[in-house]
């Protein structure tokens, strides 16, 4: 079953062309890339899958339309975006975060909490401390927590490695291949290409607003062409642009 099938995707800001014409699809338990340059799109593109901005085209999920449908009933049927940036509430502890993130779901709300602690035990550690106190890191892993408590059908990611240290990257890409592997369907954006390729099952290269490829993740990584340009300092471990 396809899980996510974009066809004809479109947003632009103004005179400003962000995705054009893009077609991608998410296959029931794949796990599958985005790679490209800064400002390429990506984020706008999974913006506009997430319902968070204005966009033409047909967006099907778990078999459904869901174009025309708002953002919080696009995470209410099982999709759900870890943003660039992280957006967790930063005066809030990180066992509140958690607690928010479950609000309208129809989760065993204690149960969810002590899976995510087993997970993450810095996270139970810490979980009296206000968020905007972690580090780098831990907030990464509360922003992706808070995603996983409603059990979402696609996970989709925004550059989750940007700002960490090339150990917690490493130790995220990880965590987001076991994610995939008990069964969530994973969309990721990411600068830091060869890393993210290297756990993908199929990988799009995004520039300037157009995708293109969708083909063997392994293909991609060993594609002459792709290498200066995406290779090589931008997917430095530490993913520093
Ligand atoms: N709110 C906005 N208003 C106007 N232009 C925007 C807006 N958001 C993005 N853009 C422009 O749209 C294009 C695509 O941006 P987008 O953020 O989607 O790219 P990206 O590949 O995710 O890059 P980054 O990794 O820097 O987020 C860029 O030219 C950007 O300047």
């Amino acid at each position: 079953m396809k899980m996510l099938e974009v066809q004809g995707l479109n947003v632009r800001y103004g005179a400003v062309k962000a995705v054009l014409d893009a077609d991608l699809e998410v296959d029931d338990g794949e796990l599958v890339v985005v790679v490209g340059a800064n400002g390429a799109g990506k984020s706008s593109l999974l913006r506009a899958v997430a319902g968070l901005n204005k966009h033409r085209g047909r967006i099907g999920f778990a078999g459904a339309d869901i174009s025309a449908r708002r953002a919080e009933q696009r995470v209410k049927r099982g999709l759900s975006l870890v943003p660039e940036g992280r957006h967790i509430f930063g005066r809030m502890t990180v066992l509140e975060n958690l607690q928010v993130a479950a609000w309208g779901a129809r989760v065993d709300l204690s149960a969810e909490i002590a899976g995510v602690f087993a997970r993450f035990p810095r996270l139970e550690e810490r979980k009296h401390q206000v968020a905007a106190t972690l580090s780098g890191g831990e907030q990464q892993m509360l922003a992706l927590s808070r995603a996983l408590i409603r059990h979402p059908k696609l996970l989709m990611l925004d550059e989750p490695s940007m700002g960490l240290a090339p150990k917690i990257v490493a130790q995220m890409f990880e965590i987001i291949e076991e994610i995939n592997a008990a069964g969530t369907s994973v969309l990721l954006i990411e600068q830091n290409a060869r890393m993210a390729l290297s756990i993908a099952h199929r990988g799009y290269l995004m520039e300037t607003g157009a995708l293109s490829g969708g083909g063997d993740a392994r293909a991609m990584l060993e594609d002459e062409r792709l290498h200066e340009a995406y290779f090589g300092k931008a997917s430095e471990p530490d993913g520093t642009p």
